[in-house]
């Protein structure tokens, strides 16, 4: 719960006792470890769950059969949890197409906007049942310090689960996480900390930070726009000729009265502004005329990797070669303490001569050391299933993310491709590594690679560095050897970029 329903919460759960923390201040911080706890059974005759919106019961048991929610019932629910958040934000993405960027304050955010939606489903229950959302235990959630409480609200009993099983699976219960920082309520009013921080930017302000920070030349009379490349949730990606070097850029222009969340996009430019890397799409430059924001960086002709995985069929030393230069991009990321979180084969950018770079930082994550994210982005059939089942995860989501775009080098298409989105997110989070169809096929070196990328338990998986040092890079082709398969693929898809 967050927001006003969270002061409303304090309310009732706090005795006069608990606010004596601190005699000077008096101020509450918003709720910051808010945990929404599943309570729902199990028909034991038909082995179904029960007790979650009717909408969502209807798309789990379309998809999911009773014997795997019976086997796996945790898979089942945060798979469906997160289908329904992500159907959702597609759906807000077509209003306001730009994506979180970069900040911590961006993935604060989305985890809000998450509870914000599962608490809205959750009203949409009747009083007696108890929907909720989460994946631990309530032993999971310690306080964060002396002035933390927590609470747990006690879930009600579900109707019709007359035949549920004789333990209900709690999987979680409503747990509110209040930072204290008080005295007596009564005696002075109660501040929320957000509020007085005021942190966040006007449109104005935005502008201002965006003209300081970009260039003032003219876009229109420096760049000659050639064709478009395609378009994304945040704007359309052109190729352009940058007269003042006589090359050729990739532009992304982004209409700033379109986006909402102007904020994330300055951090954005700020923070692409400090990344140089060879296995980087490299921001150029940003130019602001008038209400769109114009982002130059380095043009890649040769396509996605997509374009390759699904048309041509690789040799294991050009999939290692890939492979190398994504964990070089990769490493380069966690060592600035940024992790990309939408490792696949449509974010790998190639060069006509075999250059690979990674791009798209629309999801990427700041963390400090190893410090852990619980938000679920990226796209579902590259996730870990640490992000699946929401634990905490850190830099090696990438890493497991690397391993199904291998796969995808592989097999053409990562695993569970064919099923729905939600199915794939059950078996990510139910089945743990996938398995590879062609497997028997792949030296022993690779098979190593894999497993050591493919890891449930991210303590068991490879660092990106570790990767770095592993046998299987050392079959690694020259990366001109891409360019045929390169050449093949557009060749198929009629695409050429000159
Ligand atoms: N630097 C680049 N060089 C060549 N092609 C690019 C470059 N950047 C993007 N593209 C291509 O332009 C198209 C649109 O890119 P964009 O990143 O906007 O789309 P997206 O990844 O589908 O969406 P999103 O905005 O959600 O990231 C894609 O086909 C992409 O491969």
């Amino acid at each position: 719960m967050t927001g006003r329903s969270g002061r409303g919460v304090f309310g009732k759960l706090f005795s006069k006792k608990q606010y004596v923390k601190d005699e000077r201040v008096t101020e509450i911080g918003m709720p910051t470890n808010v945990k929404q706890h599943i309570h729902v059974s199990m028909n034991s005759e038909t082995g179904m769950l029960e007790g979650l919106p009717s909408s969502w019961l209807r798309q789990l048991n379309a998809q999911i059969s009773p014997s795997e929610q019976k086997e796996n019932p945790n898979a089942a629910i945060q798979a469906v949890a997160f289908h329904n958040f992500h159907v959702l934000k597609k759906e807000q993405a077509e209003n306001e197409p730009c994506k979180p960027i970069v900040t911590e304050e961006a993935i604060t955010k989305e985890e809000q906007e998450m509870k914000k939606f599962l608490a809205k489903k959750n009203a949409h229950q009747s009083q007696d049942s108890d929907i909720s959302i989460g994946q631990s235990s309530e032993e999971d959630v310690a306080p964060t310090d002396n002035f933390s409480q927590r609470q747990t609200m006690p879930a009600a009993t579900t109707k019709n689960n007359l035949k549920k099983k004789d333990a209900m699976m709690d999987l979680t219960a409503i747990v509110e996480d209040l930072t204290l920082i008080g005295t007596e309520p009564e005696e002075s009013p109660i501040l929320r900390k957000k509020e007085m921080m005021n942190a966040t930017l006007t449109d104005e302000e935005i502008y201002e930070e965006l003209k300081r920070i970009c260039n003032k030349d003219d876009p229109y009379m420096r760049f000659q726009r050639i064709k478009q490349l395609g378009a994304g949730a945040s704007g359309v990606v052109f190729i352009a000729i940058d007269h003042k070097n006589n090359a050729s850029v990739a532009i992304k222009d982004i209409d700033l009265t379109k986006q909402s969340k102007k904020d994330l996009i300055l951090n954005e430019v700020n923070v692409l502004k400090g990344f140089n890397h060879k296995n980087l799409v490299n921001f150029l430059d940003a130019f602001l005329c008038s209400d769109h924001l114009w982002v130059a960086m380095e043009l890649l002709d040769g396509g996605s990797l997509t374009d390759v995985v699904t048309e041509v069929v690789m040799k294991e030393g050009q999939i290692a070669a890939v492979c190398r230069e994504t964990l070089q991009a990769i490493a380069f990321l966690h060592s600035k303490g940024t992790i990309h979180r939408d490792i696949k084969s449509d974010n790998v950018l190639l060069g006509m001569d075999g250059t690979v770079k990674v791009t798209d930082f629309g999801f990427c994550a700041n963390i400090v050391g190893d410090e852990k994210r619980q938000t679920m982005v990226g796209t579902p059939y590259w996730m870990a299933p640490e992000v699946v089942t929401r634990k905490q995860y850190g830099k090696k989501v990438d890493v497991w993310s690397l391993g199904i775009m291998a796969i995808e080098m592989i097999e053409g298409e990562p695993p569970y491709m064919k099923e729905s989105p939600l199915r794939a997110l059950y078996l990510i989070a139910a089945v743990g590594r996938p398995k590879i169809p062609r497997w028997d096929k792949l030296s022993p070196e690779f098979q190593d690679f894999l497993d050591k990328c493919l890891q449930v338990d991210a303590d068991e998986r490879a660092t990106a560095d570790e990767l770095l040092a592993h046998p299987f890079l050392k079959c690694a082709m020259e990366l001109r050897t891409l360019t045929p398969l390169i050449k093949a693929a557009q060749k198929i898809l009629h695409k050429n970029l000159d």
